[in-house]
Formats: structure tokens, C-alpha cells, sequence
């Protein structure tokens, strides 16, 4: 089966592409290269250039290809960056899934694996967060998550593409054995944050908020492995290949911790007395995320293999030690 990876540099999707192509998927790559690492492509998969938004591109490498289905990696995630920047958000996000359908319906490509967010649940009614709570996104990028989906939908009922979408919670680790990493600039998550400074020991880590509606007053989130994540992208492939339904799942542990307990679980993975600050609140932020993934272990059979903060944290830490300068290293 050939599988067109858009995004395949970058974090998650060089992941997915070194796990296709271990399984024994042939692979093609797109990425623009905006934040993609080229170094993180696995060699055996196919490399192309480009903008998703190219869509005569996107519609040649289906084609030549003989592409059966499609991952599609390439939405800019950043929160606080949408925050900021909302229009770059709508465009690359919003207008880059329109233009990746219209190529896909011009190749007759109809399967689709498409990473959506629980951003998009914005403050939830109730914890944890089941596929049916309401979409009520509290910042920029989340919209466009929402806005993604639903024309995914439609796309659906008019031309008969059909789609995953796995909604996300906060992925982290590191993928083919410590070698792929998460290297963003600026680096706003907190695990990468947390494991630069104990390695730089800087002492610049500052927690963002200590005044939301939870145990610690801190954020609380679900992290999920980025390994357990892309397990269950390519279970999802095979889902959507043998059902031809359209469907979404959460993807996340239910296991919530609050960005104390992170630091605190960070601390014990590295051994390191990690110091920080206490700053004021970032824009954007929900007091807490955490996911029922019943759906996903259920249907999809997933099961992810990091259950804890810390098996995730030592996953993440694993190439952080050995690429102490990210993808800069000589
Ligand atoms: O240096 C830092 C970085 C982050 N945080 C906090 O850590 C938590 C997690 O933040 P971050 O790692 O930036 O993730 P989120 O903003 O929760 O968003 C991530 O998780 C979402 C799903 O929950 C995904 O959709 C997004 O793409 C992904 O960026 C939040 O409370 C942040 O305020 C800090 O306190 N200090």
C-alpha cells in the first residue's frame, strides 16, 4: 500500500514515516520545510518539496504516485502562536485541507487520516472529554481544527472521501528509538521546554499560571506518547480501509497531570533538580484536557504502551540527551 505522508519532516509525521516504512507501507513525503527537519525523514520513503496548498503538486504526486491514501500532517499547532497570528492559522490550516481534498478528489484518492486536536473541545463541560462533548474551541488554532473536520465531513457526503479523525490530546516523546525529536522554533510545549532547560540548566523554565480551577491551581493535560499515537494513526488506516466509514476518535492515556506534576515527573526521569518560575497566565489556555479514549481502545483496539508521565517523559528524554542542540547538532 502506498501512503502519501503531507508533513513528513516535522514531529509527528517523520514518526509516522519511519513507522510506515518499518511495516512495510511504501512512503511518500510532502513538506514544505517551513518547520519540518529534512534530517528526520527516514531515507527509505520518498521526499518531495512542497506547499499543500499547491494543489496541481499534491494532484501530480497522487497521481504519479499511485497514492492510496493519504496522512495529512501539515496544520501549523502552535496555540499561542494562533493566538497571535490567527490569519496565518485559517490560511495554512483551513485553506490547506480544502486544497488537499480538491487534489485528492482530482486523483480519486478516498482515504484520508487527518490529525485534529482536543483543542477543539475548548473548556469542557465534563472530564474526561468523550468524542461527543461539544466543539467549543477557545483559541485560533482550535477553530481551525473545527472548521477541518467539517469540511472533511462534507467532503464526505459530496465526493465520498472518507476520513479519521484523530482528535489528539498533548502528544510527547521521542520516535525510532530516541533518534526523532521534538525540535519546534520557538519550542512552546512543556515537555521539550522542561528537558532543555534541565540540560542547558538555565533555569529559565516558567510555568504559565497557578490560578485555574484545579488540584495545583496548574493546567492539567494528557500526554500521549508520540510512538502510542502513530500506532494508532496506522491502525486507524486499516480501520478506515476495511469499514470505507468516516469517523473520529480521541487519542489520549485519560491519565490527566497538571504542569507541576510534569515537572515534578521530569524531575525524577532525569535526575536533574529542574528549577523554574511561576509566570502569569498564556492566552488561550484551558484549565484542564483529558481524554476518554474508550472509543479508540474499543473499536480501534489501541492500546498505548506509555501509560504514565513518566514513560513518556523518558521517552521524549532519550533524544533529548543525545541531541543536547536540537537538529542543529554538528
Ligand atoms: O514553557 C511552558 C510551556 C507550556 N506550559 C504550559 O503547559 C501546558 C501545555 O502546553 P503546551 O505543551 O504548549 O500544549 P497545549 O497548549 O496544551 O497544546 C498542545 O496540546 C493540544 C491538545 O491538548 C494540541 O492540540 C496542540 O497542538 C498542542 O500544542 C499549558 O498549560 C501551558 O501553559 C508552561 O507552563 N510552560
Amino acid at each position: 500500500m502506498r501512503i502519501l505522508v503531507i508533513g513528513g519532516a516535522g514531529y509527528i509525521g517523520s514518526v509516522a514515516v519511519s513507522e510506515l516504512v518499518k511495516q512495510g507501507y511504501e512512503v511518500v513525503v510532502l513538506d514544505a520545510l517551513y518547520t519540518g527537519h529534512r534530517k528526520a525523514v527516514d531515507p527509505q520513503a520518498k521526499f518531495y518539496q512542497g506547499d499543500i496548498e499547491d494543489k496541481f503538486l499534491v494532484s501530480q504526486i497522487l497521481r504519479n504516485e499511485k497514492i492510496d491514501a493519504v496522512m495529512h500532517f501539515a496544520a501549523y499547532s502552535l496555540v499561542p502562536e494562533s493566538v497571535k497570528k490567527p490569519l496565518k492559522y485559517y490560511d495554512n490550516n483551513v485553506a490547506g485541507m480544502i486544497a488537499l481534498l480538491e487534489a485528492m478528489n482530482d486523483a480519486n484518492v478516498k482515504y484520508l487520516i487527518f490529525s485534529s486536536s482536543a483543542a477543539t473541545y475548548g473548556i469542557p463541560e465534563k472530564l474526561p472529554i468523550t468524542e461527543e462533548s461539544p466543539l467549543n474551541p477557545i483559541n485560533p488554532y482550535g477553530d481551525t481544527k473545527v472548521m477541518m473536520e467539517k469540511i472533511i465531513h462534507w467532503a464526505d457526503q459530496a465526493d465520498g472521501i472518507k476520513s479519521i479523525a484523530l482528535r489528539y490530546f498533548n502528544v510527547a516523546g521521542a520516535g525510532n528509538n530516541g533518534e526523532i525529536g521534538e525540535d519546534h522554533h520557538p519550542e512552546t510545549h512543556l515537555v521539550p521546554n522542561i528537558l532543555r532547560s534541565a540540560i542547558s540548566g538555565d533555569g529559565k523554565f516558567t510555568i504559565f499560571g497557578n490560578d485555574y480551577d484545579t488540584k495545583d491551581g496548574t493546567n492539567i493535560r494528557d500526554y500521549v506518547e508520540v510512538n502510542d499515537l502513530i500506532d494508532a494513526h496506522i491502525l486507524a488506516l486499516k480501520y478506515l480501509i476495511k469499514n470505507k466509514q468516516s469517523d473520529v476518535f480521541n487519542i489520549g492515556t485519560a491519565h490527566g497531570y497538571s504542569n507541576l506534576e510534569i515537572l515534578q515527573a521530569a524531575r525524577q526521569v532525569t535526575g536533574i533538580d529542574i528549577p523554574y518560575t511561576m509566570g502569569p497566565r498564556r492566552s488561550g489556555d484551558p484549565d484542564s484536557l483529558v481524554a476518554d479514549s474508550t472509543k479508540a481502545r474499543t473499536v480501534l483496539h489501541w492500546q498505548p504502551k506509555h501509560e504514565t508521565a513518566e514513560d513518556t517523559i523518558a521517552s521524549a528524554w532519550q533524544w533529548h540527551q543525545k541531541h543536547p542542540n536540537g537538529y542543529e547538532d554538528k
